[in-house]
């Protein structure tokens, strides 16, 4: 495993950094139609019954489309945690401590944790970006969490996880607090009432649970109609972690890798893309449902089906790790297994 050394986002020097951001969105296409076509018609002559592998064949159709070649591979998957640490989190809103986010990057280094032995499970990387981890944004509920200047240089630098010839990136996160972030970017960027986006986290109590709605209402209060504009709304209510994997994800998209989003709180993050551009989420797919009730709601709104429910809630990325393995095994089959003519098997009669 990489662990990346500790970094404090540069300040952009352009004037308008989200400005860079909207104008990278103009620049996203869609997927390679002939690849598509091609995984199609290889897919008809395989030797099963036409359709029988369901939705692992959508997978492979995806993964061409998206890498924008005939035959995919997962051969370089990585698994990239985003770390962040929040002001919020002395609200009370979490069932850990703030402390336990830097000691989780050291488990993940040490290979303690749960995304470590699905990593080596299935053979994929893992990176940890730490965003100045040991320095909180601040309390959203009384100010903004990022400048515009902080989020646009903390966007750029979760582009960095596509880095190094990967073909498939799972984005996860590690932050003590972050589903309450998650849970008030969500109401935020889709309404409702902060109740219906707030779930127990790492084991909240019904204190906890209260603490963390009155924690969205207050950031939804102060924060107005200002609200409104998605990037806003990241820089404003979200967090470090967050701005990070929408980056992540913009740059996967400019550079023909699919993307595997994990939880609640990684889809939380990709909903801020989605409303900017609604296809601007294409090219990514649910690894899985969490057990947070909101990450169901966020999906549908999404419109994106998770691949797997494992009734997980951890994050990490471990759910979206588990989801390679599956898009390994679809592609595997893809391309390993003979046509009906090679293996000499009775087409339809
Ligand atoms: C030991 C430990 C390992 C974790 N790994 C991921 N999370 C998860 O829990 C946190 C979000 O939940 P909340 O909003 O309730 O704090 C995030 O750090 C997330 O990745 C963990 C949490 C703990 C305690
Ligand atoms: O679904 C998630 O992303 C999640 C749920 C609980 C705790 N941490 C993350």
């Amino acid at each position: 495993m990489t662990q990346t050394p500790k970094a404090v986002p540069a300040p952009s020097n352009s004037g308008l950094p989200f400005d860079d951001i909207r104008a990278l969105l103009t620049r996203i296409g869609g997927p390679d139609e002939a690849a598509v076509a091609a995984v199609r018609a290889r897919e008809a002559q395989l030797v099963k019954p036409a359709g029988a592998l369901g939705r692992l064949e959508e997978i492979t159709e995806w993964l061409a489309g998206w890498q924008r070649k005939p035959t995919p591979t997962v051969a370089r998957p990585l698994v990239a945690i985003f770390a962040g640490s929040h002001g919020i989190a002395a609200r009370g809103v979490s069932a850990y401590p703030a402390s336990v986010t830097r000691q989780m990057l050291d488990a993940f280094g040490a290979g303690h944790a749960a995304i470590n032995q699905i990593c080596s499970a299935f053979d994929i990387g893992l990176k940890v970006f730490d965003l100045a981890s040991d320095h909180p944004t601040p309390d959203f509920t009384s100010g903004d969490a990022m400048s515009e200047q902080e989020c646009a240089a903390t966007m750029a630098y979760g582009m960095e996880a596509i880095a190094g010839g990967i073909d498939l990136l799972v984005v996860g996160e590690m932050g003590i607090g972050n589903t309450t972030v998650a849970s008030t970017l969500s109401a935020a960027l889709f309404g409702g009432e902060a109740a219906d986006w707030v779930g127990r986290g790492t084991g909240v109590d019904d204190e906890g649970i209260a603490r963390k709605v009155e924690t969205v209402e207050a950031a939804l209060a102060h924060h107005g109609a200002a609200l409104d504009d998605p990037l806003e709304a990241l820089r404003r209510v979200g967090g470090r972690e967050l701005a990070a994997i929408c980056g992540a994800i913009l740059a996967a998209r400019l550079e023909r890798v699919p993307v595997v989003i994990d939880g609640f709180v990684a889809t939380a993050a990709a909903a801020v893309l989605h409303a900017l551009d609604a296809s601007a989420l294409a090219h990514c797919i649910a690894g899985h449902q969490s057990a947070e009730a909101a990450h169901k709601r966020l999906l549908k709104r999404l419109e994106l089906a998770p691949i797997l429910k494992l009734d997980m809630r951890l994050g990490e990325g471990s759910g979206g790790a588990l989801a390679v393995a599956t898009i390994k095994a679809a592609v595997a089959c893809h391309t390993g297994m003979a046509t009906f003519a090679e293996a000499a098997v009775s087409g339809k009669g």
